[in-house]
């Protein structure tokens, strides 16, 4: 089936002004439309739109308990929107109720979509009884169906990619924290996924051991074909690896741009407070 191409982020010109992915027609992989969730009476998410497009790299920021991860976790489909539509390669995540009509979302697709996202979060959640090797080789051999020789070739690749070759056969437990991170990072790249979440990877690593993990997600972002939705509080490392910035407040997109013009000319009072807090530093 083929869907229309748009250009995207062109509804409102005064959002990614400078941003390059702008000028071309593309379809987006992700987007998100006038997005909202609540719990109970506390509504996390307002009306948010976002286009992801393929090989874009998105980052996070914002306060604690703005909505970034609830925005991501949507993503996964471990929450579903109280009102709004997701799609993924234009087909959306979840049945949608419109004028008393339910429109299905597309079995199929919904499977293929969860096998397409990778997601690194805080904690590495490795299975403590598996080797290193083992742990990576999981998912291609139970969900993708390869075969033992294939998922381990697959998997060797991916634990050299992140540098860690010369612990295939340790475990879990006899590894840095930066180093299970990592473990965790070629876990979700084995299944060679079009979107990758990060949720504040490094946010529980000694700081010693930040800067290894990031240097990992920084190589992999240069490769350039995976869109990437970082959230994150390390303000150095989304300049760097980012396309765009995201601000977030209170469940919404304040402000948003290239790294340059969110960090140098940020316009909002809100960014511009929450800036200084990290200038500071
Ligand atoms: N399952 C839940 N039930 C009730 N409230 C929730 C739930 N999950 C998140 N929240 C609330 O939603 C708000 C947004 O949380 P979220 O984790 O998305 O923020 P965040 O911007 O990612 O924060 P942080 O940077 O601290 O991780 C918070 O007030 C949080 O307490």
């Amino acid at each position: 089936m083929s869907v229309p191409l748009k250009l995207i982020y062109n509804e409102d010109p005064t959002k990614n002004i400078d941003c390059e992915v702008r000028k071309n027609i593309v379809r987006p992989i992700v987007t998100y439309n006038n997005i909202s969730k609540s719990y109970g009476d506390l509504q996390v998410l307002k009306n948010i739109d976002l286009e992801i497009a393929p090989g874009e790299k998105v980052a996070l920021i914002g306060p604690s308990g703005s909505g970034k991860t609830t925005l991501a976790r949507l993503l996964m489909t471990l929450e579903e929107p109280t009102s709004g539509t997701i799609e993924v390669e234009g087909e959306m995540l979840w049945h949608q109720r419109v004028n008393d009509k339910l429109i299905k979302a597309n079995e199929k697709h919904l499977h293929q979509v969860r096998g397409n996202i990778g997601m690194v979060f805080q904690h590495f959640n490795l299975f403590p009884h598996m080797t290193i090797l083992r742990n990576v080789m999981e998912a291609p051999r139970n969900v993708l169906g390869l075969s033992k020789e294939e998922a381990k070739e697959r998997a060797v690749k991916m634990l050299e990619q992140v540098g860690l070759s010369s612990k295939i056969d340790a475990y879990p437990a006899q590894l840095s924290g930066g180093q299970k991170q990592r473990v965790a990072i070629a876990r979700a790249l084995v299944m060679r996924p079009k979107v990758m979440l990060f949720d504040e990877p490094t946010s529980a690593l000694d700081p010693e051991l930040v800067g290894e993990v990031l240097e990992v997600i920084k190589a992999i972002a240069s490769e350039g074909e995976m869109a990437m939705l970082l959230i994150t509080h390390e303000m150095d490392f989304a300049k760097d690896v980012a396309d765009r910035i995201l601000f977030f407040d209170q469940g919404r997109i304040i402000e948003q741009g290239p790294p340059k013009k969110i960090f140098n000319n940020p316009e909002s009072e809100r960014l511009q407070t929450f800036l200084s807090r990290f200038n500071r530093h």
